[in-house]
């Protein structure tokens, strides 16, 4: 049977990441997605910047909407203190499992925890299902026109505290802009635009860092 390109950038990671080494997981799916396949992580420019909020944030308990294959996973769970815990929500059960394998390569599966299912769904139930009180950082990389429902969702179930960060990718291209509209004007938050470009092109795309006001 055919492979898929998530199949395919897993067995990229299996013969040319070193086991145990996140930066080498980072650094070979980068080369794939350059030299052989264009896949939608948000890439080593954008990377860099999620990298600089994670490391300023020192987060306790993140939140990221959209595993696909685990590329932003590997990178901010790699960089999270002992203790500190990544939710990552995927949808679809074949990126679920490509992802729970990179994770697990580059030695972060203690660190990360994969729910598969919908945002929409398991934002209610974080609560009770794994006792999470608020959010520290959250990573909106999933469907776009599902970042400002889940937004107001994360808000309406108080998951959300004073000084939580969002930091959503592809505000620009392929584009969030009711979501970008309501971070940019609600009173709750303050936003800010961090410019770059679309993984692996030279289009242009950014990261929006909104810090919740309470
Ligand atoms: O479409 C994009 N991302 C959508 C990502 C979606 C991911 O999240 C779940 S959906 C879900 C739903 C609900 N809850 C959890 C996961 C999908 O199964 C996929 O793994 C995208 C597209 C481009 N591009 O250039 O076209 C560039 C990017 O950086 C992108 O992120
Ligand atoms: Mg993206």
């Amino acid at each position: 049977t055919q492979s898929t390109r998530p199949q395919r950038l897993l067995g990229a990671v299996q013969q040319n990441a070193t086991r145990g080494d996140p930066r080498s997981v980072v650094k070979t799916i980068d080369q794939f997605c350059k030299h052989k396949e264009w896949a939608m992580n948000v890439g080593d420019e954008k990377g860099c910047i999620l990298d600089s909020v994670v490391s300023e944030l020192n987060p306790a308990t993140v939140l990221e909407l959209g595993t696909y294959c685990g590329y932003s996973t590997v990178r901010i769970a790699s960089l999270l203190p002992p203790h500190a815990r990544l939710i990552t929500l995927e949808f679809n059960p074949h990126f679920a499992a490509v992802a729970r394998q990179i994770i697990a390569w580059a030695g972060l599966q203690d660190k990360v925890l994969l729910v598969e299912g919908a945002s929409g769904d398991w934002i209610p139930k974080m609560k009770e299902q794994f006792g999470v009180k608020t959010f520290d950082l959250v990573f909106l990389d999933h469907w776009k026109d599902r970042y400002l429902p889940d937004t107001k969702l994360m808000e309406e179930c108080g998951l959300l505290r004073k000084g939580s960060v969002l930091l959503a990718d592809n505000v620009v291209c392929p584009g969030t802009p009711d979501y970008l509209q309501y971070v940019r004007n609600s009173p709750r938050y303050n936003s800010q635009y961090f410019r770059s470009h679309l993984e692996y092109t030279k289009a242009e795309d950014g990261l929006e860092k909104s810090v919740f006001l309470g």
